[in-house]
């Protein structure tokens, strides 16, 4: 069988030093193109690549995303900042290309996605609910991209269940007191040194609190995400949002 031939942007980063080992590592993966910030984005059709892993940065995210698709490469993004308007506009571009695939993964880290999936099924189950997202301070955003769709994912539960505005007379005497409200759950960042990424969903109802606590305490927690999605993107057209979706629901392994 042919190798996948991948090329990662963003290569020198955090993230893409990993991501390279762990392309190079993969028996059925090629690592054909490693592009940094000065690189253009034409070496990517000369290398002949056929996935594009982006690991940028939120201002470089959406043209290097536009370019791979135009060019009918595949994407495997790991690169925050996906609001629902550059979501539109992402899908409006893999309209235009039938047959790209692109995997927007607010985080690879399988117990990650573990949390969201635990946090969307206690939702409803509870009053109040609250995220402290923790990460390193070399961190570019907040909140992070995993807390912003915890919190996405949180609401749409509440509101299939009919819960309304969570109970809360405080009033802030600063701004920020009471953190980022994303559609409707407050959402808390720490940046400290010693962390890599970290995450608590917390729920509280009459008697109880639930904690559902995460940590990747390195960044290889993030690579057989990153290695799955690029196995898995070509054969699935048009946006997918979240590694949930690619993932086997009836085997254990990643790798597969
Ligand atoms: N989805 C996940 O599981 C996951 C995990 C960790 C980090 N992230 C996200 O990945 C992104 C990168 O994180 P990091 O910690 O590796 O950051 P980083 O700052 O260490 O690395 C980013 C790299 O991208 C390069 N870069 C910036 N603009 C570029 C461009 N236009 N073309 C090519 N290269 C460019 C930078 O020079 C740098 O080397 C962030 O958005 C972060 O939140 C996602
Ligand atoms: O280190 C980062 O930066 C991370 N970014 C992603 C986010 O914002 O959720 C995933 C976790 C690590």
């Amino acid at each position: 069988m042919s190798k996948q031939r991948v090329a990662i942007i963003g290569a020198g980063g955090r993230m893409g030093v990993e991501a390279v080992r762990a392309v190079g590592a993969a028996d059925d993966m090629e690592l054909v193109a490693t592009l940094g910030r000065n690189d253009k984005l034409e070496t990517l059709t000369e290398a002949g690549a056929e996935v594009a892993v982006d690991l940028t940065h939120p201002d470089a995210v959406m043209g290097n995303l536009e370019f791979c698709v135009r060019h009918g490469i595949h994407g495997v993004v790991g690169t925050t900042g996906f609001t629902d308007e550059r979501l539109a506009t992402l899908r409006g571009w893999l309209a235009e290309a039938p047959g790209v695939g692109v995997l927007i993964a607010p985080n690879f880290s399988i117990g990650a996605v573990l949390t969201m999936q635990f946090a969307r099924q206690a939702a409803r189950f509870f009053e109040s609910a609250e995220i402290v997202e923790l990460h390193h301070p070399g961190k570019a955003d907040a909140p992070s991209g995993t807390a912003t769709r915890t919190a996405e994912m949180v609401a749409e539960a509440r509101a299939a269940a009919g819960l309304g505005p969570q109970p809360d007379a405080t009033t802030s005497a600063l701004d920020g007191a009471r953190g980022a409200v994303v559609a409707g759950v407050p959402v808390h960042s720490v940046r400290l040194s010693g962390l890599v990424a970290h995450q608590e969903v917390l729920f509280g109802g009459d008697g109880e609190i639930l904690t559902i606590r995460h940590d990747s305490m390195n960044r290889g927690s993030f690579m057989p995400g990153v290695l799955l999605g690029i196995r898995r993107i070509g054969g699935v057209p048009g946006l997918t949002l979240g590694l949930e979706h690619l993932l086997d629901p009836h085997s254990l392994d990643l790798d597969g």
